[in-house]
């Protein structure tokens, strides 16, 4: 399998399983306007829970199950033309850092994984692993990853991280 596509991949189905914004930013509805038969009037505060979107079973078959393999096979993009998949948003406030951060959280992602290997602290299973989320406007993991490098083989590394901590 090729790489990069995967890697990309992987980086997309971690924002709609777990989107960092999970309720995006607050709205507000500039006049009254229809949406499904739904009357919302001028000034509500809206919020768009893109957390359920991308776990909507309408939208997403096996949508609990981390399967970066569906968007290598699917056109669907977080550019804000695919409404059931919408981790920066959509439309005139879509969030204007989103090509910066995809570079960024895919060269993230490449660097850490190219030179090591990581394991779990005490022969822990991945499936042992607890994903509890913990809400807010940002949404991190009610119990912080911790996650041990091991280096590969042949490779000169200059610095050693003994342990990352992610949230
Ligand atoms: C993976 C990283 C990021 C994610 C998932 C993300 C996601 C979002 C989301 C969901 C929104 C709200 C969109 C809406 O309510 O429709 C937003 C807004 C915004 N983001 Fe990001 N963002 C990321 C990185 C960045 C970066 C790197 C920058 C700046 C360099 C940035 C700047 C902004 C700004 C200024 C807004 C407010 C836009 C407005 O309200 O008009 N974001 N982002």
């Amino acid at each position: 399998m090729d790489k990069l596509p995967y890697l990309q991949a992987v980086v997309k189905e971690t924002m709609r399983l777990r989107p960092a914004a999970p309720l995006l930013l607050p709205h507000k509805a500039l006049h009254d306007v229809q949406v499904l038969g739904f009357t919302v009037p001028k000034g509500s505060q809206i919020f768009v829970n893109a957390w359920a979107i991308g776990r909507d079973p309408k939208y997403w078959e096996k949508p609990l199950e981390f399967l970066p393999e569906r968007f290598m096979e699917s056109s669907v993009d977080y550019k804000g033309r695919d409404f059931e998949y919408i981790p920066f948003g959509a439309g005139r406030r879509i969030c204007p850092g989103m090509p910066l951060a995809i570079r960024i959280v895919n060269l993230m992602l490449a660097s850490i994984i190219q030179p090591f290997n990581w394991k779990l602290p005490d022969g822990m299973a991945r499936e042992e692993l607890d994903m509890e989320e913990q809400f807010g406007v940002t949404l991190k993991k009610a119990i912080p990853l911790v996650a041990i490098p091991c280096m590969k083989e042949n490779k000169v590394i200059f610095y050693v991280f003994m342990f990352y901590e992610f949230r």
